[in-house]
């Protein structure tokens, strides 16, 4: 009999294109990478941050795999002791070709579980050997937003990594059911996705212990365990509205899945009603949430991630510590946020505008925002004017590949003929420069 390979082993994606969906993250990485191969690293390090089973040391192999190096693994020891360090430091150029291997990647996995205290020092090496170092760096963190860890954010360039949404989890999830010869009935996957909590790992770990050995998977055979990350916004939010001191609300913070793009939005729509009779409360609430956001605009512009604290801060203790905050009934009523109820809805339109938009862009060089704040409006009224529409939606379908419904979509314009009989006389036509 064959051994028991651990699932998580058997199904980690080997290339970039099996990673599911961290596409921007793929995308920086191969930037970064692509640098280093012209000579010129953009940085000599990036950071991989995401909550656990995301993908992080997933992608760093993939790369490596794709790219042809070879991955040299760092551990809390090493730093420790400093002599692998050194060897690498001082190691030469020429080892990683010996093999095939276009060069190396020096692959610092979690380096958030440094404990600073016992490792003194140990950060500093990682410091040093980021400036030193001729090869690729790549470190992964589950939360570095600790100040102690800022010099060596300020080293890297930091990739964050998206927490899986149960749709992705069950696209990995149907994979391997598949692959097993399994026949998983898709309530018992909703099941064990909707426990992961956004950790694709303890997914795929709940699985093998339910499915393997089976040839049918149904619900009841699926036993999930509670996991502290299996906390869904609906607590978070309630933990923070009902929180009494500072370090109550911002506890939610340190949750592996705590998800603050996510929980942005669903603080903001649930402000004025969970605090409806106190306009003191609903008022600071808001100040502290917009100051959060000032923050992370700040940080997005300046890359500086020491403000990260603050801003989590803002957004949960901030909202919690309002002047006169009114009694709220043990469970609050929490509601949806209208602005993720729309984007879901409105998704496959704005992926059809962002797709077009970028078209433009590099066809007549300018930026996305001119494309959208000049010519999609100029687009929209051209395909409302009876000498243009026509020529203009035909173009556009065969350009794009789009349905004429897709175009009239992407476009904001609805019911437009182009059949074309008696329409659009080209005669009348301007000539633009250019076509
Ligand atoms: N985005 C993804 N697409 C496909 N599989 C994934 C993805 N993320 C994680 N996995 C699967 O989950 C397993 C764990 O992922 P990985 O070790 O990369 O997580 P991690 O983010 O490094 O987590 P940790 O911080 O706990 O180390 C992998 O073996 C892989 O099978």
């Amino acid at each position: 009999m064959s051994r028991k390979i651990p699932w998580i082993e058997k199904y980690r994606p080997r290339k970039l294109s099996e990673v599911v969906n961290q596409e921007e993250a793929k995308k920086a990485l191969l930037d970064w990478i692509n640098s280093w191969e012209k000579g010129k690293p953009s940085r000599k390090a990036v950071m991989l941050v995401g909550s656990p089973g995301t993908g992080k040391t997933t992608l760093a192999y993939a790369l490596a795999n794709e790219k042809g190096y070879e991955v040299l693994e760092l551990n809390a020891s090493d730093v420790r002791t400093g002599e692998r360090i050194r060897q690498i430091i001082g190691g030469s150029m020429k080892m990683g070709s010996l093999f095939g291997f276009r060069g190396r990647i020096i692959l610092f996995d979690e380096v958030d579980g440094l404990n600073v205290r016992e490792d003194r020092g140990g950060l500093a090496a990682i410091v040093e050997l980021i400036r030193e170092s001729t090869w690729p760096i790549i470190m992964t963190a589950n939360n570095p937003w600790d100040p102690k860890f800022r010099e060596l954010r300020d080293e890297a360039e930091v990739i964050q990594l998206k927490p899986l949404r149960e749709n992705d989890i069950l696209t990995i999830l149907r994979r391997i059911c598949n692959n097993e010869g399994i026949k998983c009935e898709e309530d018992a996957l909703k099941l064990i996705a909707e426990a992961s909590g956004g950790d694709v790992r303890a997914a795929i770990n709940d699985l093998q212990a339910a499915a393997e050995g089976k040839k049918v998977l149904t619900k009841d055979d699926v036993t999930v365990t509670e996991r502290a990350h299996q906390f869904d916004m609906f607590k978070v939010l309630d933990k923070v509205f009902h929180a009494r001191r500072f370090d109550e609300a911002r506890s939610v913070t340190f949750l592996p899945s705590f998800d603050w793009e996510n929980y942005y939005p669903w603080a903001l729509d649930n402000i004025p009603s969970v605090y409806a009779k106190s306009i003191e409360a609903v008022s600071d609430a808001f100040d502290n949430l917009s100051l959060s956001d000032v923050v992370k605009g700040r940080i997005t512009k300046t890359q500086e991630w020491e403000l990260m604290p603050y801003m989590l801060e803002l957004m949960t203790a901030g909202v919690a510590l309002v002047r006169n905050k009114p009694p709220l009934p043990r469970f609050a009523r929490l509601s949806f946020p209208e602005r993720i109820r729309l984007m879901a809805k409105t998704k496959e339109i704005r992926q059809l505008r962002d797709a077009l938009i970028n078209r433009l862009r590099v066809e007549l060089h300018v930026s996305s925002s001119e494309v959208s704040l000049y010519y999609i409006p100029l687009l929209r009224l051209m395909a409302t004017s009876d000498t243009f529409k026509k020529k203009l939606l035909e173009r556009l379908m065969k350009i794009m590949g789009y349905s004429l419904e897709s175009v009239e979509k992407t476009l904001g314009v609805g019911g437009v003929n182009t059949s074309g009989e008696g329409e659009g006389d080209q005669r009348k036509s301007p000539k633009r420069p250019g076509g």
